[in-house]
C-alpha cells in the first residue's frame, strides 16, 4: 500500500529524489548504525547528493548536505518546513505545551517562542547581565584545582549562569544539569528504540519499558519545574529583585497567554536548553587544542595583547577575530548535534523538479553540511584560519564583526532557529577566553616512554547532544602568576557579592602551587 500510494501521489511533471534502495516500509534500516548514523548519512550523500530521500517505518525521510538547499527550503519557504516530527519516546511531544523546542508548528509553539524571544531579547540588551563573564571566574577555579573533571565543571558552569539567568538564583545548576542528562536521554534516538521504531508507541504502558521509565522521568520533572516557580514566587514575595525569565513571566502574567503550570515548563525547557550544549563546545575547545596546539599560541598572543593580565571579557570580542574563528571552528569542526534536529513539512511542495510530500522528515545534516569540501577545504581538519585568510571560501570582512557564530548553520534554520545563540556567543567567548588566558592545554606526556599518549580525533558520544568520550589530557596554569590572578579574581567576586562562592560557603581553597609551569617548553612543543 505504502509503495502503490507513494506511485500515485506524484504529481505530473516532478520525480522523486534519488535515495538508497530498500525494502518497503524498513527502508535501509539495517545499515544505519545505531552510534554516529550521521556519517552513513553522509555516505550517502557523497553518493545519492546534497538532497535525498529514503522512506524509513512507513515515514518518508529527507537528509540535506548543502547549506544552500537547507537554506532555500527551511528559511526561505519556512512557511512550509516548520513543523517537528513527533518524537516517539515522549507522550505527545508536538502538542502538549512542555517542550518549546520539540512542539508542533502550531498556536502553542507560537506563543511560547514569542514569549521565550521577548525575555531573551530584554537579557540580550542587558548583555545577560554580565552573567557568564562573573561565572567564569568560578569555572577557571574549579578547573585550576580539578581539570580532568572538565566535564562536570563545563556543565556546571553553563548550568550556573543560565540557573542564575532564568530563575534569578544560582543553587539550581546541579539539578538542571540532572534533568537535562534526563531528557536527552529520552529523545535521542540512540538511547531509546521508540524513537527509531515509532510502532513501539502502541504497546500498552504495562508491556513497554520504555514508557514506564519516561512517566517516571517526565513526573520528576514536572516536579521540578513546579518547584523553580514556587521558589522564584518565594523570591518576589522575600522582596529579591534579581532579574529572570521567571520574573518577567510573573510581572506579565495574564499577558502571555500562558497558565502557570505552561510557563514553568516554557522556562523550565529554556534551562535545559542551555546547559549540555554549550558545554560540549567547552569540551571540544580542550579536544582541540591538544591536537592543534599551535592554534593555542596564536590565541594567546592575541588574548595577551587585548587583555594582558586581565581575564578576556565580552566588549573585547571586536578585537579578538582569532578567539571568535577558534570558537566558530569548534562549532564547524565537531558539530554539537551532529545529527541536527529534524523539521517536518506542512504542505506537498517540489523544488527543483523534486516532489517532497506534506509530511516528510527533514534533516539538515550538519554532519554532512560542515563537511562540504567547496565550501569547507579539507574539512576534517580544525583550521580557524579558513575564518581569518581571504584565501578561503568562508573569509568575511571585517574581522571586527566576522567570523561571528550568530545564524551559523549548526544553530539550525529559519523560523525554528535557536533562541540561544547570544547566550552561547558571550559563553563560549569568556569560557573559552578565559581558558586561553589561564592555562596551557597539550597531549598528555607518558611518564614511562616520555611520549605524548594519543587521543582520537573523533571519539565522541552518540545521543543528540554529542560531546567528546572521556580522553586524557594536562592543562596546568600558564605561569604562577596567572594562578594567582585566577584566585585574585575569584575572590573579589565571591567578595563583592558577583557569584556565591563554592559550594557550602567553605570560602577559596588557595592553589597548592605545585604545578608545573611548564608554559616554555609547551611553547617550544607546539
Ligand atoms: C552550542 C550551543 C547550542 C547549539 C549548537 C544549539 C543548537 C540548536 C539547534 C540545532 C536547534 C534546532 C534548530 C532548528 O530546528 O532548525 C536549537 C533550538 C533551540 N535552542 Fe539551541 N543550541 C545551543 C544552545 C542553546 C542555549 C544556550 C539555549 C537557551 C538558553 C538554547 C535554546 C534553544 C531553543 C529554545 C530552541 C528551540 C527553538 C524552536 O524550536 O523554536 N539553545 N538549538
Amino acid at each position: 500500500v505504502q509503495v502503490l500510494r507513494s506511485y500515485t501521489q506524484l504529481p505530473k511533471g516532478t520525480r522523486w529524489l534519488p535515495g538508497p534502495k530498500g525494502l518497503p516500509l524498513i527502508g535501509r534500516v539495517w545499515d544505519i548504525p545505531r552510534n554516529h548514523s550521521y556519517k552513513r548519512f553522509k555516505v550517502w550523500s557523497d553518493k545519492f547528493g546534497p538532497i535525498y530521500q529514503m522512506n524509513i517505518f512507513g515515514y518518508n525521510h529527507i537528509w540535506i548536505a548543502s547549506d544552500k538547499i537547507a537554506t532555500d527550503l527551511l528559511s526561505r519557504k519556512s512557511q512550509y518546513f516548520s513543523d517537528r516530527p513527533p518524537i516517539n519516546n515522549l507522550n505527545n511531544s508536538k502538542d502538549a505545551p512542555e517542550y518549546l523546542p520539540l512542539l508542533g508548528y502550531n498556536d502553542i509553539w507560537k506563543r511560547q517562542r514569542k514569549f521565550v524571544h521577548g525575555v531573551m531579547s530584554h537579557s540580550v540588551a542587558e548583555h545577560h547581565h554580565n552573567v557568564p563573564y562573573q561565572e567564569t571566574k568560578q569555572y577557571l577555579v574549579d578547573l585550576l584545582q580539578n581539570p580532568t573533571d572538565h566535564e562536570r565543571i563545563a556543565e556546571s558552569f553553563t548550568g550556573r549562569v543560565i540557573s542564575r539567568l532564568a530563575f534569578g538564583d544560582v543553587r539550581f545548576d546541579d539539578d538542571l544539569r540532572t534533568h537535562s542528562h534526563a531528557l536527552l536521554h529520552a529523545i535521542s534516538p540512540a538511547a531509546n528504540l521508540p524513537n527509531i521504531v515509532p510502532q513501539l508507541r502502541l504497546l500498552p504502558y504495562y508491556l513497554s519499558p520504555w514508557k514506564m521509565a519516561e512517566s517516571a522521568r517526565h513526573d520528576r520533572e514536572r516536579a521540578f519545574f513546579v518547584e523553580l516557580f514556587n521558589a522564584v514566587d518565594q523570591q518576589i514575595k522575600d522582596g529579591k529583585t534579581e532579574p529572570s525569565y521567571m520574573r518577567t513571566f510573573f510581572e506579565n502574567r495574564g499577558k502571555s497567554g500562558m497558565s502557570d503550570l505552561e510557563g514553568s515548563y516554557v522556562i523550565g525547557m529554556v534551562g535545559l536548553a542551555g546547559i549540555l550544549t554549550t558545554a560540549s563546545a567547552l569540551m571540544t575547545y580542550i579536544l582541540a587544542m591538544c591536537l592543534y596546539p599551535e592554534w593555542q599560541v596564536k590565541l594567546q598572543e592575541e588574548v595577551d595583547r587585548v587583555c594582558g593580565d586581565r581575564m578576556p571579557e565580552p566588549k573585547d570580542a571586536p578585537q579578538m577575530p582569532v578567539l571568535r574563528a577558534v570558537i566558530k571552528e569548534i562549532m564547524r569542526w565537531r558539530p554539537v548535534t551532529p545529527s541536527s534536529i529534524p523539521h517536518e513539512s506542512t504542505e506537498d511542495f517540489v523544488y527543483e523538479g523534486y516532489f517532497i510530500p506534506k509530511g516528510t522528515h527533514i534533516h539538515p545534516s550538519q554532519w554532512a553540511i560542515t563537511r562540504d569540501t567547496t565550501t569547507y577545504p579539507d574539512p576534517d581538519t580544525y583550521n580557524p584560519a579558513r575564518w581569518l585568510d581571504p584565501a578561503y571560501p568562508t573569509y568575511q570582512f571585517p574581522l571586527t564583526k566576522y567570523p561571528t557564530i550568530q545564524n551559523f548553520t549548526t544553530f539550525g534554520y529559519g523560523r525554528r532557529i535557536c533562541m540561544g545563540m547570544d547566550l552561547v556567543e558571550q559563553e563560549l567567548l569568556v569560557g573559552v577566553g578565559g581558558m586561553a588566558w589561564a592555562f596551557n592545554i597539550s597531549k598528555k606526556r607518558d611518564e614511562a616512554t616520555g611520549k605524548d599518549v594519543e587521543i582520537a580525533s573523533h571519539d565522541y558520544t552518540s545521543l543528540l547532544i554529542s560531546r567528546p568520550r572521556a580522553f586524557e589530557f594536562e592543562m596546568v596554569p600558564r605561569s604562577r602568576e596567572r594562578e594567582e590572578l585566577v584566585w585574585e579574581g575569584y575572590d573579589e567576586a565571591v567578595r563583592t557579592g558577583e557569584i556565591g562562592g563554592r559550594k557550602g560557603g567553605e570560602g577559596s581553597p588557595r592553589g597548592s602551587g605545585e604545578f608545573d609551569y611548564s608554559s616554555d617548553a609547551m611553547r617550544e612543543k607546539a
